[in-house]
């Protein structure tokens, strides 16, 4: 290699330096030029005082760009207060939790997120980042949208790019990236992905394009919306990922130029660059700042117009190199394409998208277009790239079309008539001429093995409903009893956990409770609980003392100890009805009947039967030739075949109705329960149940409520509180059980999933990851085994493939027709779970009395002065009463044999394992750790 080759070789080239700075050769020239040093092309050598006068370049616009910042950032953004703005976006844009949060059901193969953490993060940026600093990045954003090369070249912009590549994590990364633009930005990709505004749109425009910070992109976490650059993960069905746009949701079409600045800088992708700051690096992108950052600005009309997803945006503007292909950084070099594509969107001068539009239920794709002011191949084409083939006449749902239109970048504000599609939360009033009395709707609580299920089996096999003798008794979840002539309705899953979970869900069913005490065993923790469940609801509690044909049955003791309750017999002064029944032999029955009705004629239980009916679902299944299948009381009004109901979030029209005799009803009345057929879908044991005039109403309030509980659950699941925030933080830590629940009927499982939720066990938790009812699938095995779960089958089996599935994958099937032992056993488990708690437990002390010097170190002559000293033991050496070193034993002897441990006043010679500084009069404490049950 000749001299002149070498000296070429060691020379820095202007590609080389680009390269470096992962910025294009044409950008290092131009700044070169602006420099006024000489530069021919890119092979130039770019020697060092031109590589320091481009850093001092890039230094200085960040510095005045700062210095620029500092002086707006306590004005509010020119025109609007974006803050305000993107607080109402939020606020009044239903679709927004729902974009960050799950997918819609257009593009149902998207994941869904489901890593809390990293929610927490993100929002926890979002909560930061409110108010003033959201409004940074757009203040920034305005002077980038300038012309001038100079202003472009905010460090303010790069850092957007950067920060909305990686998310928060990386701004921990690169600490010279400046705190506040950075978070400002994740603020921004975080907060408003899906809100639509202008301004909104972009933080989801960008967080569409693969910056992880997005909510879309789930954080860092797992979910393949995820991923920083989200290159794979991302919704590559665009088939976009081919043109390196990298995380983008590239179906927009626009990746190419927004915000693929991400990708460019995208965490850890580019090679960190001694001596170059990523200050500088930024700002040498004058291009860069128009791509991703550019979008906002202060100009409303050019926020508009940038908030559409389409790359035109980036183009605005943007002079010579830095305007054409900034956002697409390295991807958009290689995407040759582009220029066409930018070319006519260049000529689309005017655009007329609303900002916001509202949505009053579903609409075709046409009157979508028109409302978007698009054309309606415009959405069809979009509706492709979101996994959708539509035409013009097809109908979306509010899901598709909120997707849509954030995808335009426009807001949607969903104005649906709520009162009717909330019906459980308004109270119909009655004439008090219209109201008839109503049977006493009854629920058996009482401990486990007190007989609650025998005591509901004597009461229904002996008391048949006049005239319905010899039916087939079908088990509906409630049953009719009569007494006297009147009907009492008894719910049939005994116990409070069903109760009270139904309560939750907002049903109150229950008339009047039978606390059921056996006579023999007296008070016990779940009697307790059931009294505090009934009296938190309210619920008149009649005590049923059980198992009186029971030697050893003392009703006395009974009464005495409820009186700590508040209960207290009538004869004692109270005003708690006792009837000491046997279940077994069916004794005191009757007495038991009549208190019943006594308590009901006291309170009066009324209804008015002439009108729609309502009631809940007391249970619901699956039913192989039925369909699905529920189990209703109704409680207000009459229910006749024929009539359109919605259950829940689904509806239906009654194909069948039969009591719990196995009759066919034509039509029930309030207190009854029934089995009805006809529903779409199986709904849950607690759901309201409401009569419209109409299956077509029906369908309609379903779906509204579908929509609305999809939203009130992402809501629920994504706000964080500054409040709550510690506890999320805390939740991250946990330690989980997963299980999976099978179950006879729901009442079971629903009762089941909220006594084990409510198991506390310091620092772990049940994570109830499904729940269903019927028999344990091959599907539930496969979900155990993905998840480590554990599924527990009450009064269920698995089917002989769910085992030997079962068997092969280790998946443990705990199987139990108690609920109460099944908590037991999975509250064990969770002790298990647990780090195990150590104690340290001092075992005995010798003194050191000589010392011996070997070739291999120390031996200490010692005095067992207490305890004992064990070769396994730890010690601590202690010198005055300070411990100066706590190691191992590494030899302990007794003359010149190893001994395994010495007693106390025995001697022996301990050497310490990497320590020889002992000396005479120290005291050798010996202990062991100890692990400590919880
Ligand atoms: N001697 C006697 N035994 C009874 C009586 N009632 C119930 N038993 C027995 O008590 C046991 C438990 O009865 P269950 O009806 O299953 O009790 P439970 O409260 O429903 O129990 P869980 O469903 O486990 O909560 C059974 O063996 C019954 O036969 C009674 O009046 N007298």
């Amino acid at each position: 290699m000749s001299k002149q080759e070498k000296d070429n070789k060691d020379k820095l080239r202007v590609y080389e330096y680009a390269k470096s700075l992962n910025m294009s050769s044409k950008e290092i020239i131009t700044i070169l030029k602006r420099l006024n040093l000489p530069v021919n092309n890119h092979m130039s050598v770019m020697e060092n005082d031109a590589v320091s006068r481009v850093e001092g370049f890039f230094r200085d616009i960040k510095q005045n760009a700062a210095a620029k910042r500092a002086s707006e950032g306590s004005k509010p953004a020119p025109g609007a207060n974006p803050s305000k703005s993107a607080d109402k976006t939020v606020a009044s844009t239903p679709a927004q939790p729902k974009a960050e949060e799950k997918p819609v059901s257009t593009v149902s193969s998207l994941p869904q997120r489901d890593t809390a953490p990293t929610s927490i993060s993100q929002d926890r940026t979002n909560d930061a980042n409110s108010g003033e600093r959201r409004s940074q990045p757009q203040e920034r954003q305005g002077h980038m949208n300038s012309t001038k090369p100079n202003d472009r070249n905010s460090s303010g912009s790069y850092n957007q790019n950067r920060t909305s590549s990686t998310g928060g994590s990386q701004s921990n990364n690169r600490p010279s990236q400046g705190g506040a633009p950075r978070s400002g930005q994740s603020g921004q990709g975080g907060q408003r992905p899906y809100s639509g505004s202008s301004q909104g749109s972009q933080g989801g425009q960008r967080s569409n394009n693969g910056q992880g910070g997005a909510p879309r992109t789930g954080g860092q976490g797992g979910a393949p919306r995820t991923g920083g650059q989200g290159q794979g993960g991302q919704r590559t069905y665009s088939g976009q990922g081919g043109q390196g746009q990298g995380g983008q949701r590239t179906f927009s079409g626009q990746g190419g130029q927004g915000g693929q600045g991400g990708n460019r800088f995208g965490g850890g992708q580019r090679p960190s660059q001694p001596g170059r700051t990523a200050d500088s690096k930024p700002a040498a992108r004058p291009g860069f700042a128009d791509s991703g950052a550019g979008a906002a600005g202060s100009n409303p009309k050019s926020q508009n117009r940038k908030a559409k997803p389409t790359g035109k945006r980036f183009e605005d503007g943007k002079p010579g190199f830095g305007g054409n292909n900034r956002g697409g950084g390295f991807n958009s070099r290689n995407n040759r394409g582009k220029g066409k594509h930018q070319s006519q969107e260049r000529k689309e001068k005017i655009d007329n998208t609303p900002k916001k539009i509202i949505v009053r239920g579903n609409m075709t794709v046409g009157e979508t277009a028109k409302l978007l002011h698009k054309d309606a191949s415009e959405v069809i084409k979009k509706l492709m790239f979101l996994g959708t083939m539509a035409t013009i006449n097809q109908e979306l749902d509010l899901d598709a079309i909120q997707l849509l239109a954030t995808e335009f970048g426009v807001e949607v504000e969903v104005k649906i008539v709520v009162e009717e599609d909330r019906f459980e939360n308004f109270e119909e009033t009655d004439e008090e001429e219209n109201l008839m009395e109503r049977p006493p709707v009854v629920t058996i609580m009482g401990h486990v093995d007190h007989g609650k299920t025998t005591l509901l089996d004597a009461i229904r096999e002996t008391n048949v409903t006049g005239g319905e003798a010899g039916g087939i008794t079908q088990h509906i979840g409630a049953y009719q009893v009569e007494a006297k002539g009147k009907k009492i309705t008894f719910l049939d899953t005994p116990g409070h956990e069903a109760f009270t979970s139904m309560r939750a869900r907002g049903a109150s069913v229950t008339d009047i409770t039978i606390l059921v005490v056996a006579a023999d065993d007296g008070v016990m923790p779940q009697t307790i609980e059931a009294i505090n469940h009934a009296k938190a609801a309210n619920v008149p509690i009649i005590v049923a003392i059980n198992k009186m044909d029971k030697e050893g049955a003392d009703p006395d003791r009974i009464k005495q100890s409820l009186t700590e309750y508040e209960l207290v017999p009538e004869e004692w002064g109270g005003d708690t009805i006792f009837v000491p029944v046997s279940a077994k032999q069916r004794q005191g029955l009757d007495e038991l009947l009549e208190t019943i009705l006594l308590v009901a004629e006291v309170n009066e239980y009324k209804a008015n039967p002439n009108k729609r009916a309502r009631g809940t679902v007391v249970e619901a299944e699956l039913d192989k030739g039925r369909g699905a299948v529920a189990r209703v009381l109704i409680q207000h009004g009459t229910l006749k075949v024929g009539d359109a109901f919605v259950a829940g979030v689904y509806f239906g029209r009654v194909r069948t109705m039969v009591n719990d005799k196995g009759r066919r009803l034509k039509e029930a009345g309030p207190s009854t329960p029934i089995e009805i057929t006809g529903l779409t879908e199986v709904p849950l044991a607690g759901d309201p149940f409401i009569v419209f005039e109409d299956e077509r109403k029906a369908r309609d309030i379903a779906e509204k409520r579908t929509v609305a509980l999809r939203q009130s659950e992402i809501t629920a699941n994504t706000r964080v509180t500054l409040d709550d925030l510690f506890q999320h933080i805390k939740d991250g830590e946990l330690k989980e059980l997963n299980v999976i629940i099978k179950a006879d009927v729901h009442g079971s499982s629903e009762a089941m999933k909220s006594s084990l939720q409510k198991i506390e066990v310091e620092g772990a938790r049940v994570r109830i990851l499904h729940s269903g009812v019927g028999a344990i699938t091959e599907s539930d095995i496969s979900l155990a085994s993905a998840s480590n779960s554990i599924v527990i089958g009450f009064n269920v089996r698995p089917e002989p493939a769910a085992k030997a599935t079962a068997e092969q994958e280790k998946v443990d099937i705990r199987l139990h027709s108690v609920i109460y032992n099944a908590i037991e056993e999975i509250e064990a488990a969770m002790k298990g779970l647990l780090d195990p708690i150590f104690k340290e437990n001092i075992i005995g002390h010798a003194e050191v009395r000589n010392i011996f010097k070997i070739n291999k170190g120390i031996i200490a002559g010692c005095m067992v002065t207490d305890g004992k000293i064990t070769r396994a033991s730890q010690t601590r050496i202690i010198r005055d009463n300070v411990v100066v070193f706590t190691g191992k034993i590494d030899t302990l002897k007794r003359f010149k044999d190893d001994a395994k441990e010495v007693a106390q006043g025995y001697e022996c010679g301990i050497t310490i394992e990497k320590f020889t500084d002992i000396k005479e009069g120290d005291i050798i404490e010996a202990f062991v750790m100890e692990t400590v049950e919880r």
